[in-house]
């Protein structure tokens, strides 16, 4: 790892309007926002992502800070710069598409909130993405009542549509269930570490075992242009609703209890200890759906096929063949990164060419529209290459 460039904080200027205030040293950046001055690059403990330390100036100290969300990957070359006084832009070189593009949160709402909670310093990355995502359907129910075979059936007839996310269990895998496809499956300490380290975007203990889905779970569905499915329950929907995700709640019902006895007993894949527990939750579960601002939409499924048209009905799907839907790429690619400027609120990068007058190979980063933020993705972002007689070519879809 190298040196960090001596530092004097009496010299640190507050404005970054032009390519002045980038410093490139090798593999490490030098960033200044606001009072403090952060170094990215080099490898963090684990060697194979980008890492972050920070010259704390009350204890004249370089610490290194708790990192929230997925880190970049390690490249032979990037460039950072500060947008705002919140966040700074990372450009990673020869990078694949869908990699080139990041923000390290070091002043946003989140990062306020987990430095509060944990009492250190921390910072968090977040992945720039182009184009919006579809919202999020969450499915909620008792156990039994018909979630799973739903949702089966909505991906089989709508595959391109949606993706489901893989949430994360203690629970034993049953017979037919995969790992990394119904369920990752975890233990309680390597779980309840990864919930401390921010990696989850809800978590409850359900039937006594504990669930939780990861940031990742959803955005890599989001990455692949589809609209992601959540099989939570109540406790997980309630802290959904209470997070930044904008998403669409779906309760089902069943028709009565003794049915959905039935079906959980006609499933075969509980012991009866476990099914007493599952139905004396459901109790608790169907009062809680009722209560007003938490469920979008309640839906009893009593006969499969009407329930499932409902369900449809409601996602605007009633004529919708899934092959007239088209998922949009929503990756980047860069070509070999030059230099990288901030004029005004736009961001040029330049590919090859000495200046940009001569401007073939050089590139506008549009984050003026950007939504969302850390700990997962900056989305609506927008590269636009420069023509070289004036004017912006169409915007360009992928460049890898
Ligand atoms: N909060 C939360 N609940 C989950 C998650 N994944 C599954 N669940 C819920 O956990 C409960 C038990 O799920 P599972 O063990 O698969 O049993 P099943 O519902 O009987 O099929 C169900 O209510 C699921 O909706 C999750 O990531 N978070
Ligand atoms: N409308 C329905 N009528 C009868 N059986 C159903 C219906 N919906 C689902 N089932 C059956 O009930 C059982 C539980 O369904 P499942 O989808 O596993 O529930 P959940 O995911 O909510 O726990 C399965 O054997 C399934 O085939």
């Amino acid at each position: 790892m190298g040196e960090a460039p001596a530092f004097l904080f009496d010299d640190l200027q507050n404005g970054y309007e032009n390519e002045l205030d980038l410093v490139c040293s090798g593999k490490e950046t030098t960033i200044v926002v606001g009072k403090t001055k952060y170094v990215i690059g080099g490898y963090d403990d684990s060697a194979l992502s980008l890492g972050v330390k920070v010259f704390d100036n009350s204890i004249g100290k370089w610490v290194y800070p708790k990192v929230l969300g997925t880190k970049p990957t390690v490249s032979s070359d990037h460039w950072a710069l500060p947008l705002c006084e919140d966040r700074i832009l990372v450009i990673k070189n020869g990078s694949t598409a869908g990699d080139s593009i990041w923000f390290l949160e070091v002043d946003t709402p989140i990062v306020r909130q987990q430095s509060k909670v944990l009492g250190s310093k921390v910072v968090a990355w977040s992945k720039g993405v182009k184009g919006y995502a579809g919202k999020p359907i969450i499915i909620s129910g008792p156990s039994g009542v018909g979630k799973g075979t739903l949702i089966a059936k909505l991906m089989k007839e709508f595959p391109s549509m949606f993706g489901f996310s893989v949430s994360h269990t203690t629970r034993a895998p049953r017979v037919k269930e995969t790992d990394g496809v119904h369920y990752h499956f975890t233990n309680h300490s390597v779980m309840e570490q990864e919930i401390k380290d921010g990696k989850f975007l809800e978590f409850a203990s359900v039937h006594g075992n504990l669930y939780g889905t990861s940031i990742e779970a959803v955005e890599v569905v989001a990455d692949a242009g589809k609209r992601c499915i959540l099989d939570i329950d109540v406790q997980g929907a309630r802290s959904v609703r209470a997070s930044s995700l904008d998403a669409i709640f779906i309760f089902i019902c069943p028709p009565s209890f003794e049915e959905l006895e039935k079906r959980l007993r006609s499933r075969g894949s509980e012991t009866e200890e476990q099914i007493q527990k599952r139905l004396r939750n459901a109790k608790g579960e169907l009062d809680q759906a009722r209560l007003p601002g938490l469920f979008d939409h309640i839906l009893v499924n009593d006969d499969l096929e009407t329930c499932y048209k409902s369900l449809k009905n409601l996602l605007g799907l009633h004529d919708f063949a899934d092959n007239t839907y088209e998922s949009v790429p929503k990756k980047f690619g860069l070509p070999l990164v030059h230099s990288v400027s901030k004029v005004g609120s736009e961001i040029y990068i330049n590919s090859g060419a000495a200046d940009l007058q001569n401007a073939k190979n050089s590139f506008v980063l549009d984050v003026s529209s950007r939504k969302g933020g850390a700990p997962g993705r900056t989305r609506g972002l927008d590269l636009y290459p420069i023509c070289p007689f004036g004017g912006f070519a169409d915007r360009i879809e992928d460049l890898s």
